[in-house]
Protein backbone atom coordinates (compact mmCIF):
# COMPACT_ATOMS: atom_id res chain seq x y z
CA UNK A 1 0.00 0.00 0.00
CA UNK A 2 1.44 3.66 -0.92
CA UNK A 3 2.50 5.69 2.16
CA UNK A 4 -0.31 8.69 2.60
CA UNK A 5 0.69 9.34 6.22
CA UNK A 6 2.01 12.78 4.51
CA UNK A 7 -1.23 13.67 2.77
CA UNK A 8 -3.81 14.28 6.45
CA UNK A 9 -7.14 16.49 5.72
CA UNK A 10 -8.35 18.07 9.10
CA UNK A 11 -12.29 16.62 8.39
CA UNK A 12 -14.56 19.91 9.00
CA UNK A 13 -15.87 20.41 12.25
CA UNK A 14 -19.81 21.30 12.51
CA UNK A 15 -20.26 23.81 14.86
CA UNK A 16 -24.03 23.29 14.61
CA UNK A 17 -26.99 21.52 12.50
CA UNK A 18 -26.06 21.61 8.74
CA UNK A 19 -28.57 22.92 6.40
CA UNK A 20 -27.83 22.76 2.57
CA UNK A 21 -28.78 21.36 -0.13
CA UNK A 22 -26.05 19.20 -2.38
CA UNK A 23 -25.98 18.11 -6.33
CA UNK A 24 -24.32 14.80 -5.79
CA UNK A 25 -22.36 13.99 -9.09
CA UNK A 26 -23.47 11.04 -11.51
CA UNK A 27 -23.75 7.37 -10.30
CA UNK A 28 -20.74 5.15 -10.88
CA UNK A 29 -22.67 2.06 -11.33
CA UNK A 30 -25.06 3.25 -14.40
CA UNK A 31 -22.36 5.18 -15.88
CA UNK A 32 -19.70 2.54 -16.35
CA UNK A 33 -23.07 -0.06 -17.70
CA UNK A 34 -24.23 2.39 -19.49
CA UNK A 35 -20.66 2.80 -21.00
CA UNK A 36 -20.63 -0.86 -21.63
CA UNK A 37 -23.90 -1.41 -23.12
CA UNK A 38 -23.57 1.75 -25.67
CA UNK A 39 -20.07 0.33 -26.79
CA UNK A 40 -21.86 -3.29 -27.79
CA UNK A 41 -24.66 -0.97 -29.44
CA UNK A 42 -25.64 -1.14 -33.07
CA UNK A 43 -25.57 2.72 -33.11
CA UNK A 44 -24.07 5.56 -31.19
CA UNK A 45 -25.55 6.59 -28.16
CA UNK A 46 -25.13 9.57 -25.44
CA UNK A 47 -24.32 9.64 -21.79
CA UNK A 48 -25.57 12.69 -20.22
CA UNK A 49 -24.49 13.70 -16.64
CA UNK A 50 -21.84 11.18 -16.80
CA UNK A 51 -20.05 10.55 -13.86
CA UNK A 52 -16.47 11.69 -13.99
CA UNK A 53 -14.03 9.96 -12.07
CA UNK A 54 -11.25 7.28 -11.05
CA UNK A 55 -13.25 4.37 -11.72
CA UNK A 56 -15.51 5.71 -14.88
CA UNK A 57 -12.22 7.64 -16.40
CA UNK A 58 -10.41 3.93 -16.22
CA UNK A 59 -13.45 2.48 -17.66
CA UNK A 60 -14.09 5.23 -20.93
CA UNK A 61 -9.78 4.85 -21.19
CA UNK A 62 -9.97 0.86 -21.73
CA UNK A 63 -12.70 1.33 -24.12
CA UNK A 64 -11.23 3.57 -26.25
CA UNK A 65 -7.87 1.14 -26.23
CA UNK A 66 -10.09 -1.49 -27.36
CA UNK A 67 -11.28 1.03 -30.48
CA UNK A 68 -14.54 2.25 -29.16
CA UNK A 69 -15.01 5.83 -29.72
CA UNK A 70 -16.17 7.71 -26.65
CA UNK A 71 -16.40 12.24 -27.03
CA UNK A 72 -16.75 14.27 -24.23
CA UNK A 73 -18.72 17.31 -24.71
CA UNK A 74 -19.39 19.94 -22.53
CA UNK A 75 -21.73 22.21 -23.56
CA UNK A 76 -23.73 25.33 -21.99
CA UNK A 77 -26.75 24.35 -24.66
CA UNK A 78 -26.65 20.55 -24.26
CA UNK A 79 -29.99 18.60 -23.62
CA UNK A 80 -29.44 18.78 -20.05
CA UNK A 81 -27.79 22.21 -19.45
CA UNK A 82 -29.86 24.35 -16.47
CA UNK A 83 -30.46 21.66 -14.62
CA UNK A 84 -29.52 22.05 -10.99
CA UNK A 85 -27.41 18.66 -11.74
CA UNK A 86 -24.51 19.76 -14.11
CA UNK A 87 -22.64 21.69 -16.55
CA UNK A 88 -24.23 19.67 -19.34
CA UNK A 89 -21.11 17.67 -19.74
CA UNK A 90 -22.02 14.66 -22.07
CA UNK A 91 -20.09 11.34 -23.78
CA UNK A 92 -21.17 10.36 -27.12
CA UNK A 93 -20.07 6.70 -27.93
CA UNK A 94 -19.36 5.33 -31.30
CA UNK A 95 -19.28 1.88 -31.02
CA UNK A 96 -17.45 -1.06 -33.65
CA UNK A 97 -15.95 -4.44 -32.76
CA UNK A 98 -13.88 -4.70 -30.09
CA UNK A 99 -10.19 -4.68 -31.34
CA UNK A 100 -6.88 -6.19 -29.92
CA UNK A 101 -4.62 -6.13 -28.68
CA UNK A 102 -4.15 -3.84 -26.11
CA UNK A 103 -3.86 -3.54 -22.34
CA UNK A 104 -5.82 -2.11 -19.72
CA UNK A 105 -5.61 -0.71 -16.67
CA UNK A 106 -8.69 -1.32 -13.84
CA UNK A 107 -7.40 0.84 -10.96
CA UNK A 108 -9.34 -0.76 -8.02
CA UNK A 109 -12.43 -0.53 -9.79
CA UNK A 110 -14.49 -3.38 -9.63
CA UNK A 111 -16.83 -2.87 -12.22
CA UNK A 112 -13.97 -2.32 -14.48
CA UNK A 113 -12.20 -5.21 -13.82
CA UNK A 114 -15.40 -7.38 -14.13
CA UNK A 115 -17.44 -5.67 -16.79
CA UNK A 116 -14.88 -5.67 -19.38
CA UNK A 117 -13.21 -9.06 -19.70
CA UNK A 118 -16.42 -11.03 -21.45
CA UNK A 119 -16.21 -7.95 -24.35
CA UNK A 120 -12.80 -8.30 -24.57
CA UNK A 121 -13.60 -12.11 -25.21
CA UNK A 122 -15.59 -10.41 -28.59
CA UNK A 123 -12.20 -9.03 -29.89
CA UNK A 124 -9.67 -11.04 -32.52
CA UNK A 125 -6.23 -10.98 -30.44
CA UNK A 126 -5.03 -10.96 -26.59
CA UNK A 127 -6.46 -8.01 -24.21
CA UNK A 128 -4.22 -7.98 -20.78
CA UNK A 129 -6.09 -6.65 -17.59
CA UNK A 130 -4.03 -5.72 -14.32
CA UNK A 131 -4.38 -2.63 -11.79
CA UNK A 132 -3.83 -1.93 -8.36
CA UNK A 133 -1.83 -4.35 -6.04
CA UNK A 134 -5.65 -4.36 -3.97
CA UNK A 135 -6.78 -5.41 -7.46
CA UNK A 136 -5.00 -8.63 -7.35
CA UNK A 137 -6.26 -9.61 -4.77
CA UNK A 138 -10.11 -9.12 -5.88
CA UNK A 139 -12.04 -12.12 -6.31
CA UNK A 140 -11.85 -12.52 -10.34
CA UNK A 141 -12.36 -16.77 -10.47
CA UNK A 142 -16.30 -16.94 -10.85
CA UNK A 143 -15.92 -14.76 -13.82
CA UNK A 144 -13.05 -16.55 -15.32
CA UNK A 145 -14.25 -20.23 -14.98
CA UNK A 146 -17.85 -18.84 -16.28
CA UNK A 147 -16.13 -17.35 -19.30
CA UNK A 148 -14.16 -20.44 -20.01
CA UNK A 149 -17.30 -22.59 -20.05
CA UNK A 150 -18.78 -20.15 -22.60
CA UNK A 151 -15.74 -20.47 -24.85
CA UNK A 152 -13.00 -17.70 -24.44
CA UNK A 153 -9.47 -18.60 -23.94
CA UNK A 154 -7.94 -16.54 -20.52
CA UNK A 155 -4.60 -16.88 -19.09
CA UNK A 156 -4.29 -16.49 -15.55
CA UNK A 157 -1.33 -17.73 -14.38
CA UNK A 158 -3.34 -19.82 -12.62
CA UNK A 159 -4.33 -17.82 -9.92
CA UNK A 160 -7.68 -17.03 -10.76
CA UNK A 161 -7.44 -13.24 -10.11
CA UNK A 162 -5.60 -10.57 -11.90
CA UNK A 163 -2.88 -10.30 -13.90
CA UNK A 164 -5.15 -12.05 -16.95
CA UNK A 165 -5.16 -12.24 -20.39
CA UNK A 166 -8.07 -12.64 -22.34
CA UNK A 167 -7.51 -14.20 -25.82
CA UNK A 168 -10.75 -13.64 -27.91
CA UNK A 169 -11.03 -15.22 -31.35
CA UNK A 170 -13.35 -12.41 -32.53
CA UNK A 171 -16.91 -14.33 -31.00
CA UNK A 172 -17.61 -16.10 -28.02
CA UNK A 173 -20.16 -18.86 -28.10
CA UNK A 174 -22.24 -18.24 -24.54
CA UNK A 175 -24.85 -21.01 -23.58
CA UNK A 176 -25.44 -22.47 -19.63
CA UNK A 177 -23.20 -21.66 -17.17
CA UNK A 178 -23.12 -21.30 -13.89
CA UNK A 179 -21.56 -19.41 -11.43
CA UNK A 180 -20.92 -18.77 -7.84
CA UNK A 181 -21.54 -15.04 -7.63
CA UNK A 182 -21.54 -15.27 -3.38
CA UNK A 183 -18.17 -13.23 -3.63
CA UNK A 184 -19.43 -10.44 -5.90
CA UNK A 185 -22.62 -9.75 -7.68
CA UNK A 186 -20.64 -8.27 -10.43
CA UNK A 187 -20.09 -11.58 -12.08
CA UNK A 188 -23.52 -12.10 -13.21
CA UNK A 189 -23.37 -8.61 -13.70
CA UNK A 190 -20.42 -8.84 -16.10
CA UNK A 191 -21.89 -11.86 -17.64
CA UNK A 192 -25.02 -10.56 -18.99
CA UNK A 193 -24.00 -7.33 -20.00
CA UNK A 194 -21.99 -8.52 -22.85
CA UNK A 195 -24.46 -11.75 -23.60
CA UNK A 196 -26.10 -10.03 -26.38
CA UNK A 197 -23.46 -10.27 -28.03
CA UNK A 198 -22.41 -13.93 -27.42
CA UNK A 199 -23.29 -16.04 -30.37
CA UNK A 200 -25.97 -18.01 -28.36
CA UNK A 201 -26.73 -15.33 -26.05
CA UNK A 202 -26.60 -16.72 -22.41
CA UNK A 203 -27.86 -18.53 -19.12
CA UNK A 204 -26.64 -17.70 -16.24
CA UNK A 205 -27.35 -19.67 -13.30
CA UNK A 206 -25.57 -18.49 -9.36
CA UNK A 207 -25.04 -21.67 -7.46
CA UNK A 208 -23.24 -21.38 -4.18
CA UNK A 209 -23.76 -19.40 -0.78
CA UNK A 210 -26.05 -16.20 -0.71
CA UNK A 211 -26.21 -13.55 -3.09
CA UNK A 212 -25.28 -9.81 -2.49
CA UNK A 213 -26.24 -6.76 -4.14
CA UNK A 214 -28.92 -7.91 -5.37
CA UNK A 215 -30.73 -4.34 -6.54
CA UNK A 216 -27.06 -4.07 -8.80
CA UNK A 217 -28.07 -7.12 -11.04
CA UNK A 218 -31.97 -5.31 -11.48
CA UNK A 219 -29.78 -2.42 -12.04
CA UNK A 220 -27.87 -4.76 -14.85
CA UNK A 221 -31.29 -5.75 -16.49
CA UNK A 222 -32.94 -2.46 -16.48
CA UNK A 223 -30.07 -1.22 -18.30
CA UNK A 224 -30.09 -4.49 -20.61
CA UNK A 225 -33.73 -4.04 -21.26
CA UNK A 226 -33.84 -0.40 -22.03
CA UNK A 227 -31.38 -0.94 -24.58
CA UNK A 228 -33.42 -3.99 -26.48
CA UNK A 229 -32.58 -7.09 -25.01
CA UNK A 230 -34.49 -9.36 -24.37
CA UNK A 231 -33.55 -10.67 -20.41
CA UNK A 232 -35.65 -13.25 -18.22
CA UNK A 233 -34.98 -12.96 -14.81
CA UNK A 234 -36.10 -13.94 -11.12
CA UNK A 235 -37.88 -10.62 -10.98
CA UNK A 236 -39.50 -11.35 -14.33
CA UNK A 237 -41.14 -14.71 -12.91
CA UNK A 238 -38.36 -16.55 -14.05
CA UNK A 239 -36.13 -19.20 -11.47
CA UNK A 240 -34.93 -17.85 -8.31
CA UNK A 241 -31.14 -17.22 -9.09
CA UNK A 242 -31.29 -17.71 -12.98
CA UNK A 243 -30.72 -15.15 -15.79
CA UNK A 244 -31.76 -15.24 -19.33
CA UNK A 245 -30.50 -13.01 -22.40
CA UNK A 246 -31.17 -13.51 -25.97
CA UNK A 247 -28.31 -13.13 -28.48
CA UNK A 248 -29.60 -9.43 -30.42
CA UNK A 249 -28.47 -6.12 -31.51
CA UNK A 250 -28.52 -3.40 -28.73
CA UNK A 251 -29.76 0.15 -29.46
CA UNK A 252 -27.98 3.51 -29.04
CA UNK A 253 -29.51 5.07 -26.37
CA UNK A 254 -29.72 8.84 -25.17
CA UNK A 255 -28.94 8.02 -21.41
CA UNK A 256 -29.27 10.32 -18.32
CA UNK A 257 -27.09 9.39 -15.17
CA UNK A 258 -28.59 9.33 -12.19
CA UNK A 259 -27.39 11.04 -9.07
CA UNK A 260 -25.10 8.74 -7.38
CA UNK A 261 -27.54 7.88 -4.55
CA UNK A 262 -24.47 5.92 -2.31
CA UNK A 263 -21.98 9.10 -2.29
CA UNK A 264 -25.67 11.27 -1.24
CA UNK A 265 -25.02 9.13 1.57
CA UNK A 266 -22.66 10.85 3.57
CA UNK A 267 -23.81 14.51 2.82
CA UNK A 268 -27.57 12.54 4.15
CA UNK A 269 -25.93 11.34 7.41
CA UNK A 270 -24.08 14.80 7.79
CA UNK A 271 -27.95 16.25 8.44
CA UNK A 272 -28.61 13.09 10.79
CA UNK A 273 -25.79 13.14 12.96
CA UNK A 274 -26.21 16.95 13.22
CA UNK A 275 -30.15 17.35 13.97
CA UNK A 276 -30.00 19.55 10.41
CA UNK A 277 -31.57 19.26 7.25
CA UNK A 278 -29.97 17.86 4.13
CA UNK A 279 -31.44 18.37 0.11
CA UNK A 280 -30.30 16.38 -2.54
CA UNK A 281 -32.01 17.34 -6.03
CA UNK A 282 -32.76 15.16 -8.73
CA UNK A 283 -33.84 12.06 -6.27
CA UNK A 284 -35.15 9.77 -9.15
CA UNK A 285 -38.91 9.03 -7.92
CA UNK A 286 -37.86 5.31 -9.16
CA UNK A 287 -34.45 3.92 -9.67
CA UNK A 288 -32.37 0.20 -9.07
CA UNK A 289 -29.28 2.31 -7.12
CA UNK A 290 -29.27 0.54 -3.61
CA UNK A 291 -28.67 4.32 -2.27
CA UNK A 292 -32.53 4.34 -2.34
CA UNK A 293 -32.56 1.98 0.83
CA UNK A 294 -31.70 5.19 3.02
CA UNK A 295 -34.35 6.33 2.49
CA UNK A 296 -35.48 3.56 5.29
CA UNK A 297 -32.38 3.08 7.34
CA UNK A 298 -32.02 6.71 8.05
CA UNK A 299 -35.53 6.79 9.00
CA UNK A 300 -34.68 3.50 11.45
CA UNK A 301 -32.15 5.78 12.81
CA UNK A 302 -33.69 8.51 13.59
CA UNK A 303 -34.10 10.76 10.51
CA UNK A 304 -36.98 12.07 8.38
CA UNK A 305 -37.10 11.94 4.85
CA UNK A 306 -39.54 13.53 2.49
CA UNK A 307 -39.64 13.31 -1.28
CA UNK A 308 -40.94 15.67 -2.96
CA UNK A 309 -39.98 17.93 -6.49
CA UNK A 310 -37.22 19.15 -4.54
CA UNK A 311 -35.31 16.03 -4.42
CA UNK A 312 -34.77 14.33 -1.28
CA UNK A 313 -34.59 15.92 1.89
CA UNK A 314 -33.33 14.64 5.34
CA UNK A 315 -33.97 16.08 8.17
CA UNK A 316 -32.07 14.71 11.85
CA UNK A 317 -34.27 14.45 14.45
CA UNK A 318 -31.42 15.41 17.10
CA UNK A 319 -31.06 11.63 18.22
CA UNK A 320 -29.57 9.03 16.31
CA UNK A 321 -30.94 5.60 17.25
CA UNK A 322 -28.76 2.29 16.67
CA UNK A 323 -30.01 0.00 14.17
CA UNK A 324 -29.89 -4.08 13.70
CA UNK A 325 -30.27 -4.34 10.01
CA UNK A 326 -28.98 -7.31 7.23
CA UNK A 327 -26.75 -4.97 4.34
CA UNK A 328 -26.36 -7.66 2.01
CA UNK A 329 -28.60 -5.95 -0.56
CA UNK A 330 -26.77 -2.63 0.01
CA UNK A 331 -23.02 -3.21 1.11
CA UNK A 332 -21.70 -0.42 -0.35
CA UNK A 333 -24.14 1.63 2.24
CA UNK A 334 -22.36 -0.10 5.08
CA UNK A 335 -18.82 2.48 5.73
CA UNK A 336 -21.38 5.34 6.48
CA UNK A 337 -23.66 3.29 7.95
CA UNK A 338 -20.98 2.02 10.17
CA UNK A 339 -20.22 5.50 11.16
CA UNK A 340 -23.50 6.69 12.15
CA UNK A 341 -24.12 3.60 14.24
CA UNK A 342 -20.68 5.11 16.24
CA UNK A 343 -22.41 7.76 17.04
CA UNK A 344 -26.26 6.54 17.75
CA UNK A 345 -26.97 6.56 21.32
CA UNK A 346 -27.66 2.63 21.31
CA UNK A 347 -26.15 -0.41 19.76
CA UNK A 348 -25.71 -1.34 16.70
CA UNK A 349 -26.14 -5.21 14.67
CA UNK A 350 -24.73 -4.96 11.12
CA UNK A 351 -25.30 -8.38 8.79
CA UNK A 352 -24.84 -10.20 6.05
CA UNK A 353 -22.12 -8.45 4.59
CA UNK A 354 -19.25 -10.79 4.56
CA UNK A 355 -18.04 -10.40 1.40
CA UNK A 356 -17.21 -6.66 2.35
CA UNK A 357 -13.92 -8.11 3.09
CA UNK A 358 -13.13 -8.35 -0.74
CA UNK A 359 -13.67 -4.84 -1.47
CA UNK A 360 -11.64 -1.90 -1.91
CA UNK A 361 -9.71 -2.69 1.24
CA UNK A 362 -10.81 -5.44 4.39
CA UNK A 363 -13.72 -2.90 4.82
CA UNK A 364 -15.15 -4.85 8.20
CA UNK A 365 -11.22 -5.24 9.58
CA UNK A 366 -10.31 -1.14 8.43
CA UNK A 367 -13.62 0.08 10.26
CA UNK A 368 -13.44 -1.74 13.43
CA UNK A 369 -10.00 -0.14 13.39
CA UNK A 370 -10.37 2.99 12.54
CA UNK A 371 -13.45 3.65 15.17
CA UNK A 372 -12.14 1.99 17.54
CA UNK A 373 -8.69 4.35 17.06
CA UNK A 374 -11.07 7.03 17.83
CA UNK A 375 -11.95 5.82 20.98
CA UNK A 376 -14.84 2.92 19.59
CA UNK A 377 -16.08 0.48 20.11
CA UNK A 378 -16.51 -2.15 17.51
CA UNK A 379 -16.44 -5.84 16.55
CA UNK A 380 -16.73 -7.74 14.11
CA UNK A 381 -18.64 -10.40 13.77
CA UNK A 382 -18.66 -13.71 10.83
CA UNK A 383 -21.03 -11.67 8.49
CA UNK A 384 -20.79 -8.19 9.79
CA UNK A 385 -20.18 -5.44 12.28
CA UNK A 386 -21.42 -4.84 16.03
CA UNK A 387 -20.87 -1.16 16.94
CA UNK A 388 -21.38 0.20 20.71
CA UNK A 389 -21.15 3.97 20.52
CA UNK A 390 -18.76 5.04 22.99
CA UNK A 391 -18.44 8.85 23.28
CA UNK A 392 -15.37 9.39 20.64
CA UNK A 393 -12.19 11.57 20.53
CA UNK A 394 -9.87 12.74 17.72
CA UNK A 395 -7.17 11.62 16.11
CA UNK A 396 -6.16 9.99 12.64
CA UNK A 397 -8.72 8.13 10.07
CA UNK A 398 -6.78 6.10 8.19
CA UNK A 399 -8.31 5.21 4.68
CA UNK A 400 -6.50 1.96 2.77
CA UNK A 401 -7.11 3.64 -0.78
CA UNK A 402 -11.00 3.13 0.02
CA UNK A 403 -13.36 5.94 -1.25
CA UNK A 404 -16.41 4.59 1.13
CA UNK A 405 -14.02 4.98 4.66
CA UNK A 406 -12.27 8.14 3.59
CA UNK A 407 -16.10 9.58 3.50
CA UNK A 408 -16.96 7.62 6.68
CA UNK A 409 -13.95 9.17 8.53
CA UNK A 410 -15.17 12.75 7.21
CA UNK A 411 -18.53 12.22 8.95
CA UNK A 412 -16.91 11.45 12.21
CA UNK A 413 -15.29 14.18 12.05
CA UNK A 414 -18.18 16.44 11.72
CA UNK A 415 -19.30 15.96 15.36
CA UNK A 416 -15.74 15.25 16.93
CA UNK A 417 -13.13 17.82 16.59
CA UNK A 418 -9.81 16.71 15.27
CA UNK A 419 -10.29 13.96 13.23
CA UNK A 420 -7.45 13.90 10.19
CA UNK A 421 -8.40 12.18 7.07
CA UNK A 422 -5.31 10.05 5.93
CA UNK A 423 -5.56 10.59 1.73
CA UNK A 424 -8.62 12.18 1.28
CA UNK A 425 -8.34 12.13 -2.53
CA UNK A 426 -9.12 8.80 -2.20
CA UNK A 427 -12.52 9.77 -2.74
CA UNK A 428 -11.63 10.14 -6.69
CA UNK A 429 -12.34 6.56 -6.99
CA UNK A 430 -15.80 7.80 -7.56
CA UNK A 431 -16.48 11.30 -6.12
CA UNK A 432 -13.63 13.52 -6.94
CA UNK A 433 -15.33 16.57 -6.04
CA UNK A 434 -15.96 15.26 -2.57
CA UNK A 435 -13.53 17.72 -0.27
CA UNK A 436 -15.57 20.81 -2.25
CA UNK A 437 -19.14 19.59 -1.82
CA UNK A 438 -18.59 18.98 2.43
CA UNK A 439 -16.96 22.58 2.66
CA UNK A 440 -19.91 23.81 0.60
CA UNK A 441 -22.37 21.71 2.34
CA UNK A 442 -21.08 23.35 5.66
CA UNK A 443 -21.10 26.98 4.20
CA UNK A 444 -24.49 26.35 4.03
CA UNK A 445 -24.88 26.52 0.17
CA UNK A 446 -28.34 25.86 -1.28
CA UNK A 447 -27.99 26.04 -4.96
O1 LIG B 1 -22.40 -3.72 -10.02
C1 LIG B 1 -22.05 -2.70 -9.42
O2 LIG B 1 -22.05 -1.57 -9.95
C2 LIG B 1 -21.67 -2.83 -8.00
C3 LIG B 1 -21.99 -3.97 -7.30
C4 LIG B 1 -21.61 -4.19 -5.90
O3 LIG B 1 -20.50 -5.06 -5.90
P1 LIG B 1 -20.40 -6.42 -5.02
O4 LIG B 1 -21.56 -7.28 -5.38
O5 LIG B 1 -19.06 -6.97 -5.39
O6 LIG B 1 -20.48 -5.96 -3.59
C5 LIG B 1 -21.24 -2.88 -5.21
O7 LIG B 1 -20.68 -3.14 -3.94
C6 LIG B 1 -20.29 -2.08 -6.06
O8 LIG B 1 -19.97 -0.87 -5.42
C7 LIG B 1 -20.95 -1.71 -7.37
C1 LIG C 1 -17.35 -1.90 -3.75
C2 LIG C 1 -17.25 -0.76 -4.44
O1 LIG C 1 -16.67 -0.60 -5.65
P1 LIG C 1 -16.28 -1.58 -6.85
O2 LIG C 1 -17.12 -1.15 -8.02
O3 LIG C 1 -14.83 -1.34 -7.08
O4 LIG C 1 -16.60 -2.99 -6.43
C3 LIG C 1 -17.82 0.50 -3.90
O5 LIG C 1 -17.86 1.50 -4.65
O6 LIG C 1 -18.23 0.54 -2.71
Amino acid sequence: MTDHSESLWPAPYASGAVDAMVTVPGSKSVTNRALILAALAADPGWLRRPLRSRDTLLMADALRSLGIGIEETVSSSSAVSGTPQGRGESWRVIPGMPQAPTSVDVGNAGTVMRFLPPLAALAEGPVRFDGDPRARERPLDGLIGALRTLGARIEDEGRGALPITVRGVGSLDGGQVEVDASTSSQFISALLLSAPRFNQGVEVRHVGRRLPSMPHIRMTVDMLRKAGAQVDSPDSGGEPHVWRVTSGALLGRDVVVEPDLSNAQPFLAAALVTGGTVTIPDWPAHTTQPGDALRRIFTDMGGTCVLDDRGLTLTGGGRVRGIDVDLGEVGELTPGIAAVAALADSESVLRGVAHLRLHETDRLAALAKEINALGGDVTETEDGLRIRPRPLRGGVFHTYEDHRLATAGALLGLVVKDVEIENIATTGKTMPDFPDLWHRMLAGERE
